[in-house]
């Protein structure tokens, strides 16, 4: 479920990726169409505009009020007052037919310019002629004879650049308009075609994003719900989050928790070897469970109970920020069931069964390391007269202080279980035949000493230098077991040591 959750993002954001690449490529055409349509604008509005003032300039400086009539003027009046008017405009039409030579030209339009200039050049050439002397004696109408120019071929180029300039306009319109329709096309097809994945990938990204919060929604609601007390804490140990479990559990409010650090939830004798356990954990994604790896941990209720705990933590690993998730469950019930299960309900010591499993691993880890190990059956003497005479509880009372002597005279290694009614077991890892023996005589002594009602003990030991892989639980306590016979039928009060025609003789 989760696995196809991040498919399902993964494929959303490479279709947020591939729209956003549609969307940047589809604006860039159209901002490289814009542009290509304002460039081309400006050069056909530039170079026509040019040409059309040239033109105009042109027209001016031949035409009425230019060259040629301040020419006649100057032929025909006699008036040499024109003569500098003629001079200047010659001069102007010279240059502005340089001027439009110089932008870029059809062939049509050059050939026109070129008719224009031979046909000035051929005034030109008039103009100089009738400042000779020979002209100044002509009539007014031989001079007009003399001077006069066909410049029909002029004005037909004339008007034929006119018209080379109106065509120029009209084709640079049509290329424009051809221009702004591409450029609109293809916005249109560029929102046609994205706009649709547009909205989709908006919806996939509102269906996800409700996905997620619905996920957070079910992530908080199960924080606050579950039994388990939840913890998160920074890399210092800091408390950066807690649910109400974890709030009962400790006694403190979700608000004085999370100004507090993991370690004041700990004894202080214990806090040291925590910060220790907590930075090995720290960085480390894989789950730890303390009762797996057999830590045991205690915490500390703010009104200073110790907690038995058992945690399990993940650290998880946020780039910069390292955090770890703790759930901590408080194990009081379960260790008072496991006590129940493996303990006597009247003295404490182990009942038979367990002893009987301990006995067990005992064997074998005396097997593994080639160590000693001895086992002693111990019964109360004469326990049932006191039974009868003084009732149970007063035998209930004789028993449990048997128990306290045996756990108070044993070593913390030694295991101490009950075997039944008046019969109790001790097994002793590493102990060998003297010990044990030494052992098993101190009991008998020190119990009669200082026991009430005149009970005494009987002890049958079973010592072993190395333990063979072939005896069994059973074995042992059967020779123990005929060791206490021996000692009984010896007239109580004693400890005997197991030897093998024991056995026979118990047979
Ligand atoms: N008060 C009490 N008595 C128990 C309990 N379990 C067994 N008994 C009694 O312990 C007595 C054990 O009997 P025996 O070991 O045969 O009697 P004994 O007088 O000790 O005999 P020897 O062991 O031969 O000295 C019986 O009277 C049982 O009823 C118990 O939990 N409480």
């Amino acid at each position: 479920m989760e696995r196809r959750f991040y498919w399902q993002l993964g494929v959303l954001l490479l279709l947020t990726i591939i729209v956003n690449l549609a969307l940047f490529y589809w604006n860039t055409v159209a901002v490289q169409k814009s542009e290509q349509l304002n460039s081309n604008w400006q050069q056909i509005t530039s170079s026509n505009l040019e040409k059309a003032v040239l033109l105009a300039k042109l027209d001016q400086s031949m035409g009425y009020g230019g060259f040629i009539h301040h020419f006649k003027n100057y032929v025909l009046r006699r008036d040499s007052s024109y003569l500098l008017s003629v001079q200047t405009d010659l001069a102007k039409v010279y240059d502005h037919i340089h001027a439009l030579r110089k932008l870029k030209l059809s062939d049509e339009e050059i050939s026109a310019i070129d008719i224009i200039e031979s046909t000035v050049r051929t005034y030109a050439q008039k103009f100089s002629e009738v400042q000779s002397e020979r002209f100044k004696r002509l009539g007014v109408e031989q001079l007009d004879e003399q001077v006069r120019v066909d410049d029909y071929s002029a004005e037909r180029a004339q008007e034929s650049l006119r018209a080379s300039l109106r065509n120029s306009y009209e084709h640079a319109l049509i290329l424009q308009a051809k221009l702004r329709n591409e450029t609109l096309s293809t916005i249109r097809l560029g929102a046609f075609v994205v706009s649709p994945i547009v909205c989709f990938a908006a919806i996939l990204n509102m269906i996800a994003l409700w996905r997620i919060a619905v996920l957070f929604r079910e992530r908080d609601v199960l924080f606050e719900v579950t039994p388990d007390s939840i913890l998160y804490c920074d890399k210092q140990g800091h408390i950066t989050h807690v649910n109400k479990a974890m709030e009962e559990l400790f006694g403190y409010s979700k608000a004085q928790l999370l100004s507090m650090k993991v370690e004041d939830l700990i004894p202080e004798s214990n806090r040291t070897r925590h910060i220790n356990l907590r930075q090995g954990y720290s960085g480390n994604s894989k789950l730890r469970h303390s009762k797996k790896d057999g830590l045991s941990i205690i915490g500390l209720h703010r009104n200073g109970t110790l907690l038995p705990l058992d945690i399990a933590i993940a650290s998880v690993n946020h780039g910069a920020k390292d955090f770890s998730i703790a759930i901590v469950r408080d194990i009081t019930q379960e260790e008072e069931l496991v006590i129940k299960a493996e303990r006597d309900y009247l003295t404490g010591v182990y009942n038979r069964r367990h002893a009987y499993s301990l006995l067990e691993d005992e064997l074998i880890r005396a097997n593994r390391y080639r160590r000693a190990l001895s086992v002693l059956l111990i019964d109360l003497d004469n326990f049932k007269p006191l039974n009868d005479q003084q009732g149970h509880l007063a035998g209930d009372m004789a028993l449990k202080h048997l128990c306290e002597f045996l756990t108070g005279s044993a070593r913390p290694t030694d295991v101490i279980g009950r075997w039944g009614g008046d019969e109790f077991l001790i097994v002793c890892p590493e102990t060998a035949h003297l010990s044990a023996m030494s052992f098993a005589q101190r009991l008998v002594k020190e119990f009669a000493e200082q026991a009430e009602h005149g009970l005494t003990l009987s002890i049958g030991v079973v010592a072993y230098d190395f333990v063979s892989d072939q005896l069994s639980a059973n074995d042992c306590v059967d020779q123990a077991d005929a060791a206490l016979y021996r000692a009984k039928s010896r007239g109580r009060d004693q400890a005997v040591m197991f030897e093998v025609d024991l056995m026979m003789t118990s047979n």
